[in-house]
This record gives C-alpha cells, structure tokens and sequence, in this order.
C-alpha cells in the first residue's frame, strides 16, 4: 500500500447560498470514495467530520461585520481555524490530508493548515475565481471568497489568523474560469497569479492547460494544494452544485485533467493537501456529482485504466 490519505469530512454550508453542500462528505463517502482511493493504490484512512452546528441554530445577521458583507463569517472562521489544525496534524503525522466539503469556504482552512510549514502553490479547479472580500462581494456568500482570505486580502474582521502563511500569488493557478466579478476581474489582471479561462481550454487543450498550471504552481513551493470545485464542471455532467455555470469542462478533460495531475505527483511528489467541494446532494441526480467527485479524486491520486 502506498501513501495514507487522510479523509476529513467538513460539512458546513455557511458560506454557500443554498443549503445542501452540508450533505457532501456523506454523498462522496456514499459514492465508494474509499474504495476508489484504495483502487489507485493509497491507504485511505477515515477521520470523521467536524462537529459543525447547523445553520439554522445561527443567525447570519447576527454575525455580520458591521461594514461590508459577508454572511455567518465568524461561523466559518470557527470551522476554518479547527480544519487548519487538523491539516497541519495530518501532514505532521506523515498522512495526506484530503478534505471533504462542504462549501469552497473551508479551503481557507485547509491551505493555512497546508502552508504552515511549507511554502504552497495552488491550482483552483473551478468556474469562479473566489476573490471576493467582504467589501466587494456581491451575495454576502464567504464561498466565494477563500482564496482571497488566504492570501491575506480584504479585512476579514475576526480572521486575520486566517491568511495562509506561505502561499504567495505567483504560485497559483486557475483553470477554468468563466464566471468572474467586474472587482474580481481587475484583481486577477492586476496580480501575480495565473488564470487559464475556459477559453484557454478551448484554444489549447486541456493537458497543455494543465501542465502549465502545475508548472506555475510547482515553481518554487514545497507543494501543491488541489483545490476542486465541482462547479468546474459542466452541468451536464456535474448537476449537484448549488452555483452552476454552463460551459464548463467535460467529463473526460474532468479526468484527464487531476490524470495529469497525477502523473506530475508520480514523478516529482509534488500533491500536498487537496479538497474536493460543493457538492449539493439536494441538487444531485441519483448521487452523480458525488460520484464524480469520488471519481476524480481517485485519479488525482493515479487510478488508471491499465
Ligand atoms: N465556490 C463557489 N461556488 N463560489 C461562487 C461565487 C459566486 C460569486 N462570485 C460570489 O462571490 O458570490
Ligand atoms: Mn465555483
Ligand atoms: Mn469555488
């Protein structure tokens, strides 16, 4: 057996519009990903979820900073600081952590855990940049705005702890943008960091895309963070998530794409901590974005055909 790949479940909704991502790790554990994960040669281990109170037991007024907008974020930032403990603890033990959304909020937790110790790239698997800060968001939804908590943007009242320590622009990549704010926009253009819209895609190829992106998420980091939104997908193929965007990528350019990933992992280790998010089962047909998600972890982690 190779590698120990720890499971952490985190079934919180607070940052999303819709509820239902809170059923996620239940649905992508439904879907057989244990199994799946073992199919490609790693040990996976189960550590439960987060004890995570339920929406409706909080008041998302109540917890708003008084300027700017951003629903339940005190809540989040609760979540968000106990899930970086447990990436942290994972790494320590020598075990990779993988987390289960949940909205794509808890990736605050899981890249400050994973960037504790090491510098980090990033590649944001995802429809929509997640930029936004309390100031600029349009919806209030903290789901679309964790990577500029990690990077330290924006006030974040009661989450400045939130911003990941050595995670740094020019080391992340997006890949499949098509649905951006015009704040959004301006702040991609005017940063370090790298975007691959769909329409890159289109022009070149999936596998290019993605070879570049690890090339910019590889150069001089310590270590990716795999960041999985199912929005990225097209709806035809991936229906269970609570923003969709048509036009996104398919099916096969899904896999090819974390295949890919894959093969750079085999070759010069370089996955660190990935989460897989936004799953919405209430959304779902008959489980199918859960099991993509299964799916696609799977071969992040090297399941092949032969
Ligand atoms: N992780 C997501 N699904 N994010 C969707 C974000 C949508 C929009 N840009 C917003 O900030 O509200
Ligand atoms: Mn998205
Ligand atoms: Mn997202």
């Amino acid at each position: 057996m190779g590698q120990t790949v720890r499971i952490i479940g985190a079934p919180m909704d607070y940052g999303a519009n819709r509820r239902g991502v809170d059923m996620g790790p239940s649905a992508i554990r439904y879907a057989a990903l244990a199994d799946e994960l073992e199919g490609a040669g790693v040990e996976p281990v189960d550590a439960g979820d987060l004890h995570i109170p339920r929406a409706e037991e909080r008041d998302p007024d109540a917890t708003q900073p008084r300027e700017g907008n951003a629903k339940f974020l005190r809540e989040v930032g609760d979540v968000c600081s106990r899930l970086s403990e447990e990436v942290a603890e994972t790494l320590d033990d020598g075990e990779f952590p993988l987390v289960l959304g949940g909205d794509h909020s808890v990736a605050i937790g899981s890249m400050t855990g994973a960037s504790r110790t090491a510098e980090l790239g990033a590649i944001w698997f995802d429809a929509h940049a997640d930029l936004n800060t309390p100031e600029s968001s349009p919806s209030g939804n903290v789901h679309g705005m964790p990577l500029a908590a990690a990077l330290g943007w924006g006030a974040f009242d009661e989450m400045e702890w939130a911003s990941a320590p050595n995670l740094r622009e020019e080391s992340i990549a997006y890949v499949g943008l098509r649905s951006i704010d015009e704040r959004e926009r301006e702040w991609i253009r005017d940063s370090e960091m790298t975007a691959f819209t769909m329409a890159d895609i289109d022009e070149r190829g999936i596998t290019n895309v993605v070879e570049d992106a690890l090339d910019v998420a590889t150069d001089g980091t310590d270590g990716i963070h795999v960041s999985l939104d199912l929005d990225w997908l097209d709806p035809k193929a991936a229906p269970g998530v609570g923003t969709p965007v048509r036009g996104g990528v398919t099916y096969r350019e899904a896999h090819s794409a974390l295949e890919r990933v894959s093969t750079r992992n085999r070759r010069d280790d370089i996955l660190r901590s990935m989460d897989v998010v936004e799953v919405n089962p209430i959304l779902d047909e008959r489980n199918e974005t859960a099991t993509l998600a299964a799916d696609l972890t799977a071969s992040a982690f090297g399941k092949r055909i032969l």
